[in-house]
């Protein structure tokens, strides 16, 4: 038997070489070449109607109808030809992807499921480990969040069960005990990846049941009773139906161990050493291991489980960086008390308009800070299972955008168009860093990471320096961040408006641009910043039944949007109506860092005006300090933002 040295650096060599094979057809440059033929043709088809206009105004004097039909229908067809070239070039493109679906042991139906779910090509770790899983020996597989480790393990145990290695010995039938147990460290990643069997296995005839506490045992037992091929679940609750004899793991085919690290980390190394043990004969079983971070305290202990012929595939290696590189890390300084007026800021700059997850590191502070930010709720262990389904349900289909979690989220967790990740202190540990701040930039898209600290009790560096991360240190969103995104929001959101309103507002457009004496970029600019405020609008009339959230949506973005960039040019931003809220406004809460170099740019000491103690009345009015706040109103007759800005210090409080 070869030493163990010897096997891993033959791995080493066999998976450089593999490396270099698969850096030459990476999605992201299929993706680029696919934009280049797009815009290729798009160019080309622009070309021709412009040609085809010369030609027309030309016609006319030359008279030969007939001829410029002919002309036409040959240019017609010449376009044609080259988009079947440019077809069959994509084709012979896809033929050349080393790492196409075509090129692996994948059986047409699963291809086809595949196809269905927009995959045609493998991700680099799922092809470097799906013909070492296919043929038989045990794995250890490390590739950084988001890179599709999921997969890597599903598609050559399914195509295995099915059309490979372990088709003849694999149990069938009713009541059949199942081939593959996958053991998870949270429930919510159980069901995810039981979701995934359920769809590419469902699609080859097999059946999967996900076991997991806080569900009920019935339903579960009731599964297992008719015969199931995959078991996922975590390691506790699979422990409960050994013990109640509800199933049988003798004759298992494939082990896996998912997110491995957290899974012992938690403390279930004896469960998961009792449910790997039951297993008749070791020598036939497949035993695989992931994760996107795997301490040497994780290796030693699977090595354990593993056979000493296993291989390795790590796609991170010695590297530095160890968190994706798709993301975008930030740090900024700020203390707990400022965050729930922070984070909304962070968001409006940083979220792109997708989903946020903000992380805490206690189960109560997670419940507290959900309370506090528009539109939030919170997932932690203390939540009853079937409401953390709910609210992880609601977070997926768009229903609410910012998700206030503990760690229970920070693993493995894909969820589409997260955005921004917001973790409100240093992690304990820097795989913890890791897996949170991988929650965004998944599957080749990009995201953005920031990390709270308080300078006076924690710092940085040891995650920088452990998850070899180079932070981006900012500071609180200015005002200026704040419009410019807000800007782009709008822009987006203008852009999504049908052209068939144009004839209506063309000639109000068209005598704006006449009689205003601005350039049409500084009209678009001014129309921009109205659209910007109905959109914080309507967003604070959304959220009117959140005790926060309008004040938060006002206070720090309307307010420092207007005061910062309307109010100057007040003459302006005359008719811009403040009434969004429709209800008494609660006090804003002055808060403890807008003196400080955490606080919330210039705009921090304004605020709403006290109905009772101030002049404004239910109105926008200056803030304590006055200062970026708005004065007293020169029509307090009304709920309207009115020009009573106010440059001076203090007077309307
Ligand atoms: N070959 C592929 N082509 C396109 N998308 C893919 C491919 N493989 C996986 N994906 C998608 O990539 C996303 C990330 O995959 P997955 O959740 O398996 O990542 P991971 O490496 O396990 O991440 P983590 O370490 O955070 O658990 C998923 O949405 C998945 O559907």
């Amino acid at each position: 038997m070869p030493s163990l040295a010897f096997t891993e650096a033959k791995e080493m060599k066999e998976e450089k070489k593999m490396k270099k094979k698969i850096a030459l057809e990476t999605p992201e440059t299929e993706k680029k070449s696919k934009k280049l033929k797009e815009s290729k043709k798009k160019r080309k088809a622009a070309e021709m109607e412009e040609e085809d206009e010369v030609k027309s105004e030309t016609s006319s004097e030359l008279v030969e109808p007939v001829d410029l039909k002919e002309k036409k229908k040959k240019k017609k067809a010449k376009v044609e030809e080259d988009e079947d070239e440019d077809e069959v070039e994509v084709e012979e493109r896809k033929s050349e992807d080393p790492n196409a679906v075509s090129r692996f042991r994948i059986s047409e139906a699963l291809r086809e499921k595949l196809k269905s779910k927009g995959i045609e090509s493998l991700f680099p770790i799922q092809a470097m480990t799906f013909d070492i899983v296919f043929d038989g020996s045990d794995l250890v597989g490390r590739a950084r969040t988001g890179q599709g480790k999921t997969l890597a393990f599903v598609l050559p145990i399914l195509e295995s069960l099915t059309n490979g290695p372990a088709k003849a010995s694999r149990k069938t039938g009713y009541g059949r005990a199942p081939s593959v147990i996958v053991l998870l460290p949270t429930r919510e990643l159980a069901n995810q990846v039981h979701a995934d069997f359920e769809v590419y296995g469902g699609a080859l005839g097999l059946a999967t049941c996900c076991l997991y506490g806080g569900a009920s045992y019935h339903d579960q037992g009731m599964k297992l009773k008719r015969g199931v091929d995959i078991v996922v679940g975590t390691p506790g609750r699979i422990k409960d139906h050994i013990e109640r004899g509800n199933i049988d793991l003798r004759s298992l085919k494939f082990r896996i161990l998912d997110e491995a690290d957290e899974m012992l980390r938690m403390g279930f190394v004896e469960d998961v050493e009792l449910i790997l043990g039951k297993v008749e004969d070791v020598t036939k079983v497949q035993t695989l291991l992931f994760s996107a971070t795997l301490p040497d305290w994780v290796k030693n202990i699977a090595a354990r489980f593993l056979k000493p012929s296993k291989k390795t595939v790590d796609l991170v290696g010695n590297e530095k960086m160890k968190a994706s590189a798709n993301v975008r890390h930030i740090v900024l300084p700020c203390s707990k008390s400022a965050m729930s007026q922070l984070i909304p800021d962070i968001i409006r700059c940083y979220s792109s308009g997708g989903r946020t997850i903000v992380f805490t590191e206690t189960k109560d502070f997670a419940s507290e800070l959900s309370g506090l930010l528009p539109g939030a709720r919170a997932l932690h262990g203390d939540i009853q299972q079937a409401q953390r389904e709910v609210t992880l349900k609601g977070f997926r289909s768009g229903k609410f955008s910012t998700l206030v979690a503990t760690n229970v989220a920070a693993r493995g967790l894909d969820i589409n168009d997260v955005q921004l990740i917001i973790q409100c202190e240093p992690p304990r540990d820097v795989e913890a860093y890791i897996h949170r701040s991988g929650r965004t930039g998944r599957a080749g898209n990009t995201g953005v990471a920031v990390m709270l600290y308080d300078p006076r009790r924690s710092n940085v560096s040891k995650i920088e320096r452990e998850s070899g991360v180079k932070f981006e240190h900012i500071s609180a969103p200015q005002p200026v961040d704040i419009a410019k995104s807000a800007g782009q929001e709008a822009a987006e959101t203008i852009t999504q408006v049908s052209d068939s309103v144009i004839p209506a507002f063309k000639s109000a457009a068209q005598e704006l641009l006449k009689n205003s004496g601005l350039s049409a970029e500084d009209l678009l600019a001014k129309a921009l910043a109205k659209a910007a405020v109905s959109l914080v609008g309507r967003q604070a009339l959304s959220l009117e039944h959140e005790p926060f959230g309008h004040m938060h949506l006002i206070s720090n973005f309307g307010f420092t949007l207007f005061s910062h960039f309307l109010l100057p040019g007040a003459e302006n931003a005359a008719g811009v109506s403040l009434n969004v809220v429709k209800k008494e406004l609660p006090r804003l809460q002055e808060r403890d860092q807008s003196r400080g170099r955490f606080g919330f740019g210039s705009g921090g000491r304004g605020g709403f005006g006290d109905r009772n103690g101030g002049r404004g009345g239910g109105r926008f009015s200056g803030g304590r300090g006055g200062r970026g706040g708005f004065g007293g109103s020169s029509d307090r007759r009304n709920n309207r933002f009115s020009n009573g800005w106010s440059g001076g210090r203090g007077r309307n409080n």
